[in-house]
C-alpha cells in the first residue's frame, strides 16, 4: 500500500499504525527467543562450573576417580560440538522472516518526500520554530510530542536539497542540542560529529566560513582528534583566506506566495452578520430555519451552521474511506492522471444518490442555495495528510468564461470534522478566513451576475497543523439556472436574489 501516498491523508497514515504496532510486537517476540536461549546457555553454564570448581580443588584427585574422567571425556568428546551447533543457530529467524517480508510495506522514498514537504509547509506557512517544532508546540500549543535527533537531521537535509540554509540551521542546532542530552543509538547510530559535519557544509555552501569555524571550534573540543574534524577545519581555514562574499541569504521555500503565507493567523474580516436564512433558498426554510453568517456580500459568501448531523457526517465518512485515493489533477480529454501537486489529500468522488446521508446533502443544498443542484459534479470527499493544503485557486473549470460550456457558478463546501489547528479555508483577495466546523457548509459564488469569472474568490485551503480534515465539496453548475439565477449583465453586483 505505500505507493498510495499515505501521508497525504491523515485517515490513510492508519496502516503505518497497524504495520508498527505489529512490528514492535514482532521485536519482542525476537527479543523473548534470545532471552530463551540465554537463559538455557546460563542454566547449562552453570553446571559447568560446578564441576570446573571441583578439578580446580585438586586437578590429579579429579581425574583419578573414573566417573569423573569418563565423564569428562564423554562430554569434551560430543558436547562441545553440539554446543558449536547450538550457538551458531540464531533464534528469532520467524521473526525476522516477518520483518523481510513487511520491508515492503514500509514508507518509501515518496512516502517521506510527502511528509518532508507537508511539514516544511506547516513551518513555513505559520512562521514556526524548528525549535518548538522539535517539543512538540505548534502555533501556540503544546502537545505531549517531539522529535527525535534523526528527524531533526531529515528535515534539515530537506532544507539544504531547497537550497534553504538558514532553516537547515535551525533543525541542525536542535539535532546538536538533543544529542548532547542522550546516548547514542547503537541500531540506528548519529552522533555529534555527523550533525556538525552538515551544518559546517551548510555554512560552506553558503560562503560562511566564520559561523563554520564557530561549530568546527566547539566540536573539536569535545573530539580534538575527529579526523572528519580536522579535514573540515583545513578546508574552512582555506576558504577563510580567499575571503569569499557571504552569499545572500535565501528567505523560505519558493511557491509560498500560492499559499496563505500563515494569513488564516493573522487578523480576520469578521462576519458582516448574522441572521436566520429564510428567503434565498427553496419554501422549505420557512419552516426550518439555517443560522447562517454572512461573510461577504459581494461576491456572496455565506456560512450556513448546523446542515448536517452528526451521524450524517460519521456516514459520508465510513462510505469514503475505503474508496479513499491520492488527488490527481483535473483530467483534461485523454491525458494521464497525474498525483496533484496542488492539494495533498485522498479524495472519492460520490454519486449524490449512493447514501441516505448523500440524499439529505444533496437536498439541504437545494434548500439553502434554491440552485438546481442536479446538473452539478458529484459529490467530493476529502481528507487532507501532513501539512495537507490546496494551494490558491479559482473553481471555475475555464480560465476564460466561454459561454458555449458550462461553467462552476457556486462551490459548497460541507465540511466534515473539525480541525483543531489550522485548515482554514482563505479567500486570499478578500482576507476572508473560514475555520472548519463539523456540520457546516460554505457556500460562495464564482461567477459575477454577469456571468464572467469573479476572481475576487480565489481561496486556498490553509496547511492543515494538527487534525484531520474531511469535507465534501459540491461544484454547481451554471447549466440549469436559467430561472433561479439568471445572467444580468447590467448588474455588476454578485448573484444574491433578495
Ligand atoms: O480545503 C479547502 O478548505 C478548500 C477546498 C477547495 O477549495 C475546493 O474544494 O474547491
Ligand atoms: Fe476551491
Amino acid at each position: 500500500q505505500s505507493r498510495e501516498h499515505p501521508a497525504r491523508s491523515i485517515y490513510k497514515l492508519r496502516e503505518y499504525l497497524e504495520l508498527q504496532g505489529n512490528l514492535v510486537l514482532n521485536l519482542e517476540y525476537y527479543v523473548y527467543h534470545l532471552e530463551i536461549k540465554l537463559h538455557k546457555i546460563q542454566e547449562a553454564l552453570l553446571d559447568m562450573e560446578k564441576v570446573h570448581a571441583l578439578f580446580e580443588e585438586d586437578k590429579r584427585a579429579f581425574v583419578s576417580n573414573p566417573v569423573n574422567s569418563f565423564s569428562l571425556i564423554r562430554h569434551m568428546h560430543s558436547d562441545w560440538m553440539k554446543w558449536q551447533l547450538y550457538l551458531s543457530g540464531d533464534p528469532g529467524q520467524e521473526q525476522l522472516a516477518y520483518m523481510r517480508e513487511t520491508s515492503a510495506y514500509l514508507p518509501t522514498k515518496d512516502d517521506i518526500a510527502d511528509a518532508l514537504l507537508g511539514m516544511e509547509r506547516v513551518r513555513s506557512v505559520y512562521g514556526l520554530e524548528p525549535q518548538d517544532m522539535a517539543s512538540g508546540l505548534l502555533s501556540d500549543v503544546q502537545y505531549d510530542s517531539s522529535f527525535s535527533p534523526h528527524d531533526c537531521r531529515s528535515l534539515a537535509e530537506y532544507s539544504i536539497g531547497m537550497k534553504d540554509y538558514p532553516t537547515a540551521e535551525r533543525w541542525l542546532q536542535v539535532a546538536i542540542s538533543l544529542l548532547q542530552d542522550r546516548n547514542e543509538d547503537p541500531v540506528v547510530p548519529l552522533n555529534i560529529i555527523d550533525v556538525t559535519q552538515t551544518l559546517v557544509e551548510s555554512y560552506r555552501a553558503q560562503r560562511n566560513p566564520w559561523s563554520a569555524g564557530h561549530i568546527l571550534e566547539a566540536a573539536l573540543k569535545l573530539s580534538p582528534f575527529d579526523a572528519r574534524l580536522l579535514r573540515l577545519k583545513e578546508q574552512v581555514s582555506t576558504d577563510l583566506m580567499y575571503e569569499v562574499p557571504l552569499k545572500p541569504r535565501p528567505k523560505g521555500v519558493p511557491d509560498q506566495d500560492h499559499c496563505c503565507n500563515g494569513l488564516c493567523k493573522g487578523p480576520r474580516n469578521r462576519h458582516l452578520h448574522c441572521c436566520y436564512l429564510t428567503k434565498r433558498g427553496s419554501p422549505f426554510l420557512l419552516l426550518a430555519r439555517v443560522r447562517t453568517e454572512i461573510l461577504s456580500d459581494d461576491p456572496f459568501i455565506a456560512l450556513y451552521y448546523d446542515v448536517l448531523t452528526h451521524s450524517d457526517m460519521v456516514s459520508l465518512r465510513n462510505t469514503s474511506e475505503p474508496l479513499l485515493h491520492p488527488a490527481t489533477t483535473i483530467q483534461y480529454l485523454n491525458a494521464p492522471q497525474e498525483l496533484s501537486n496542488s492539494r495533498t489529500a485522498h479524495f472519492v468522488w460520490l454519486e449524490p444518490t449512493i447514501t441516505e446521508a448523500t440524499r439529505r446533502a444533496d437536498r439541504v443544498l437545494w434548500d439553502v442555495t434554491g440552485l438546481n443542484v442536479s446538473n452539478s459534479e458529484k459529490f467530493q470527499v476529502n481528507n487532507y495528510g501532513i501539512g495537507g493544503s490546496f494551494m490558491r485557486h479559482s473553481d471555475p473549470l475555464h480560465s476564460e468564461r466561454n459561454y458555449l460550456v458550462r461553467e462552476r457558478i457556486a462551490t459548497a463546501i460541507f465540511y466534515l470534522s473539525d480541525v483543531p489547528q489550522g485548515g482554514a479555508t482563505l479567500f486570499t483577495e478578500l482576507n476572508v478566513t473560514v475555520f472548519p466546523q463539523a456540520g457546516t457548509v460554505l457556500f460562495w459564488y464564482n461567477l459575477a451576475h454577469s456571468g464572467d469569472h469573479d476572481m475576487r474568490t480565489r481561496h486556498t485551503g490553509c496547511p492543515v497543523i494538527v487534525g484531520s480534515k474531511w469535507m465534501m465539496t459540491r461544484w454547481i453548475y451554471d447549466d440549469g439556472q436559467a430561472f433561479t439565477k439568471p445572467c444580468h449583465t447590467k448588474l455588476k453586483s454578485p448573484m444574491v436574489m433578495a
